[in-house]
């Protein structure tokens, strides 16, 4: 069932929470709302669900018009964080309370419910309470909840949030899973971890200022971002000052090939996987443009290590070494070598 959400505002008090919000979310696709903190993400999610009420803007469910219809009629499976549980019921009269509502044979809610709790790993905790799970067990169950009424739209808002490290992996591993059992389904997965948006989804949105600022399939926002604050946000690319002239763009003084001016103000986008360190005392082994800067920082992180390059005229350079690599130590002088393959420019932001 495809969601659509047409010029979505949504005011608390004097706080303006999401403004002229513009979204349509195909039936089997799933779109990730990503965004910091405080962006609007959650509340794009709600007016969806029907737990805030846009002041402006009509939401859409398979082209029905449900602006003004309460959440329960509304037919959406729905995992926000936080999601209460219904304290007083068992793990699976939780994980069967839709099912019952809508009145399905017993058999079947049994099967259902089973089916549910093994995808979860929570089968051993079908007897206990809530109370007795962790926060991270009770969003399992929350996940099983909304997903065993076979919802077409599911809405999931940092469902992963209370999840440690290896879990989180496997839900995500689930999700995948999910998606391919129950292709028809629109998924919104709001979340403010891009890795979770780039396994996931199809297109991501990003938000910022209760604004959409970029939609576009993950893939093509990740390799050419169409605004500085979707580069660094996805992937944490480096922004870096050029000089243009006529059509020519100039880095700390040289040419880099390849790239043409369209607009007075860009930045240089390369992210910093792509980016290659030398020693000045070895020889080119990159094409491309070639700076030399200070290693500032360095910090490792398992299978690569962030350095930070202090280059003049440029600023700071974030690159990412692999484990394999020459890594220098801070204070050294490198080479800093941008693959032309690697650049792309992004509008300067205006202010
Ligand atoms: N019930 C509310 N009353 C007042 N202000 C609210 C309420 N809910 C959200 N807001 C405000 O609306 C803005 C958007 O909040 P929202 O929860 O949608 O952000 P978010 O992007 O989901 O953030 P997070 O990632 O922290 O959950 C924030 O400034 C927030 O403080």
């Amino acid at each position: 069932m495809t969601v659509e959400l047409e010029d979505v505002t949504v005011h608390f008090g004097r706080t303006c929470a999401l403004e002229g919000f513009d979204l349509s979310v195909a039936a089997g696709e799933t779109v990730a709302l990503l965004g910091p903190s405080g962006s609007g993400k959650s509340t794009a999610l709600k007016a969806v669900a029907g737990f805030v009420r846009p002041s402006r803007g009509r939401i859409r469910l398979g082209g029905s018009d449900v602006t003004d219809l309460p959440p329960a009629k509304r037919g959406i499976g729905v995992v926000v964080q936080q999601y209460a549980l219904f304290p007083h019921l068992r793990v699976a009269d939780n994980v069967a309370f839709g099912l019952r509502a809508a009145r399905k044979p017993k058999a079947e809610v049994v099967r259902r419910v089973g089916e549910m709790l093994e995808m979860v790993g929570m089968t051993s905790y079908a007897r206990r309470f809530p109370r007795e799970l962790s926060g991270g067990q009770q969003q399992r169950i929350a996940i099983a909840r909304a997903l065993a009424i076979r919802p077409s739209v599911l809405l999931l808002d940092e469902p992963l949030a209370a999840l440690d490290a290896r879990l989180r992996a496997d839900m995500l591993g689930e999700l995948q899973k999910l998606r391919r059992e129950v292709p028809d389904i629109a998924i919104v997965y709001v979340t403010h971890d891009q890795s979770e948006a780039l396994v996931l989804a199809d297109r991501i949105a990003v938000m910022r200022d209760a604004r959409l600022v970029d939609v576009a399939p993950a893939a093509d926002l990740y390799a050419a971002p169409p605004s500085a604050f979707t580069a660094s946000f996805l992937g944490g690319a480096n922004l870096l000052p050029v000089e243009t002239s006529g059509d020519s763009v100039k880095l700390a003084g040289q040419l880099v090939p390849g790239l043409q001016a369209a607009r007075d103000k860009s930045l240089l986008c390369i992210r910093p996987h792509a980016i290659r360190l030398e020693s000045p005392s070895r020889g080119d082994e990159v094409s491309g443009v070639r700076v030399v800067g200070r290693v500032v920082a360095v910090q490792w992180r398992g299978a690569v290590s962030q350095v930070v390059c202090e280059v003049d005229g440029v600023g700071d350079v974030r690159v990412e070494v692999p484990v394999d690599r020459w890594v220098p130590g801070v204070g050294e002088r490198v080479v800093v070598a941008l693959p032309v393959e690697g650049c792309s420019l992004v509008p300067a932001e205006a202010g």
